[in-house]
C-alpha cells in the first residue's frame, strides 16, 4: 500500500526529487536520513516566513485549542477570520475593503470570475498568453495551452487572450468584457515584469469600457517583491485582488478582495452566490493573521530588495543569460532546458532545493522564504555556482 502510494505521488510530477521529508525549520528541510536541504523554493512561494515560523505555529496552536470548525455561511462571527479581513483592509486601498476567504489560489480565482460576471452582467473574460491562474475549470479556461486544456473541454466560453505587455492588443478589451485577468508579475511564464506603465494602460482601458480588472497576486503577494502587493509598485489598483500561497506561511488559503458594493452582488438573489465550508477556517485564518502581522511589522518586505541585490551580485556565471523577476521572486534564465534541468538536479544532490517554472523550461526558480538570511543566500549561491561550473566543464569536455 505504502509503495503504491509513493508510486502514485511520483507519477503526479514529471521530476520527482525523491526526498522523504522528516521535518522542516526556517530555511531548511530535513530528510529521513538526517540530510539538511536549504530551501530556495519555499513550497513554490507558499512558506513566506519559512518553515514552522514560531509565531505562526503559536497562532495555530492557540486557535487549535480554542475551536477548529463551526459553521461558516455567515451564521456566526468567527473572530480569526474577521480580524484577518480587517487587517487586510488596513493594508489595502479602500476599493479593496472587503475580503472573501477560500481554501486555495484557484478557488479564489473562481470566486473572482463569478464576482466579475455577476457584477457586470457580462461574460467575456480576457486573460494573458502564458498565464497561470490555477487548475479548476474556471482557472483552467483562462490558460491558452491547448494541450493542457483540450482533455477537459468544454470549458467556460468567451475567454480571449492578449499578450502581456503588448499595448496594441488592449483594443481587444471592449464593452463586452466582464474582466481582464492578469498576474501582476507573470509567474509560470518566467517571472515577467510589467513594462513601464502597461498595467496603468490596462486599468485605463478597463475604465473606458466598464470592464473589471482582476490582478492575480497569488505569487508576488505578501511581501515577496518589495511591497506587500506588487500592484502598489505599478500604481494600478485592481477591482478584484486575488491572493493565496504565502498568505498563511504554508497552510492552504486563498482570498479575493473587492469593494463592499461589488462583493455584496454575490449575496443578491439567488443568495449564496459563492459558498465554501472551510473558507475562513479559524486555524488557517489565525495563521494568516500571524503571517500578515510578521510580514508587515519589521523590515522583511524592504529586505527582499537587499536580498535580491545579493542574489544578483553573487549569481554571475557565463551560463546564466539573465536573472528575471523582482525581490525574492527570481528566475535564472539559461540557453536551454537541459542546463536548467541539470542545475536543479545537481543542486538537489548537493543540498539545495531549486525548482522549475511551468511554461519556461529554460528557467530555474529562486523563491526562498522572505526570512532567509544573508549567510543562507551565500551558501545556496555557492552550490549553484559550483553546479554551473560542473555543467560548463562537462559541456566543454
Ligand atoms: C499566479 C498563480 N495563480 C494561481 C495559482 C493557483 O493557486 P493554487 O495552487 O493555490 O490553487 C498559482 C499556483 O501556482 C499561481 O502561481
Amino acid at each position: 500500500m505504502k509503495d503504491d502510494f509513493l508510486a502514485y505521488q511520483a507519477q503526479t510530477t514529471s521530476h520527482p526529487l525523491g526526498l522523504q521529508i522528516a521535518h522542516a525549520k526556517g530555511s531548511y528541510i530535513y530528510d529521513t536520513n538526517g540530510g539538511a536541504h536549504l530551501d530556495f523554493v519555499a513550497g513554490v512561494s507558499a512558506n513566506s516566513l519559512g518553515h514552522c515560523h514560531p509565531k505562526v505555529v503559536q497562532a495555530i496552536q492557540e486557535q487549535a485549542e480554542t475551536y477548529l470548525h463551526v459553521m461558516v455561511y455567515g451564521e456566526y462571527v468567527l473572530a480569526p477570520a474577521v480580524d484577518l479581513c480587517k487587517a487586510l483592509a488596513d493594508h489595502l486601498p479602500p476599493q479593496l475593503e472587503t475580503t472573501y476567504l477560500v481554501n486555495s489560489g484557484t478557488e479564489a480565482m473562481e470566486g473572482a470570475l463569478k464576482l466579475a460576471r455577476r457584477f457586470t452582467g457580462r461574460s467575456e473574460i480576457i486573460a494573458a498568453h502564458n498565464a497561470y491562474h490555477g487548475n479548476t475549470m474556471g482557472s483552467l479556461s483562462l490558460m491558452d495551452y491547448e494541450e493542457r486544456k483540450g482533455p477537459f473541454r468544454p470549458l467556460i466560453p468567451d475567454v480571449r487572450h492578449i499578450t502581456f505587455n503588448k499595448l496594441e492588443e488592449l483594443e481587444k478589451i471592449t464593452v463586452k468584457t466582464a474582466a481582464v485577468v492578469l498576474e501582476t508579475i507573470q509567474g509560470g511564464a518566467g517571472f515577467i515584469l510589467p513594462k513601464g506603465d502597461y498595467l496603468q494602460k490596462v486599468r485605463k482601458k478597463c475604465n473606458e469600457v466598464g470592464a473589471l480588472l482582476i490582478l492575480d497576486e497569488i505569487q508576488p503577494g505578501f511581501g515577496r517583491t518589495g511591497s506587500l502587493f506588487a500592484f502598489e509598485q505599478y500604481h494600478c489598483v485592481p477591482d478584484i485582488l486575488v491572493m493565496g500561497k504565502g498568505m498563511a506561511s504554508g497552510l492552504p488559503i486563498g482570498a479575493f478582495s473587492a469593494s463592499s458594493k461589488m462583493m455584496s452582488s454575490l449575496s443578491e438573489q439567488p443568495k449564496l452566490g459563492h459558498i465554501t465550508t472551510f473558507g475562513g477556517n479559524p486555524v488557517i485564518a489565525a495563521a494568516a493573521l500571524a503571517t500578515l502581522k510578521e510580514i508587515t511589522s519589521g523590515n522583511l518586505i524592504g529586505a527582499t530588495l537587499t536580498k535580491e541585490k545579493q542574489f544578483r551580485k553573487r549569481l554571475k556565471h557565463p551560463l546564466i543569460n539573465e536573472i528575471r523577476g523582482k525581490g525574492l521572486m527570481l528566475a535564472l534564465l539559461f540557453d536551454n532546458a537541459d542546463t536548467a534541468n541539470e542545475l536543479v538536479l545537481r543542486a538537489a544532490a548537493n543540498g539545495l532545493i531549486l525548482f522549475w517554472l511551468l511554461f519556461e523550461p529554460r528557467a530555474v526558480r529562486i523563491s526562498p522564504p522572505l526570512t532567509i538570511s544573508a549567510q543562507e543566500i551565500d551558501e545556496g549561491c555557492d552550490i549553484i555556482l559550483q553546479a554551473l561550473n560542473e555543467i560548463a566543464d562537462r559541456v566543454v569536455n
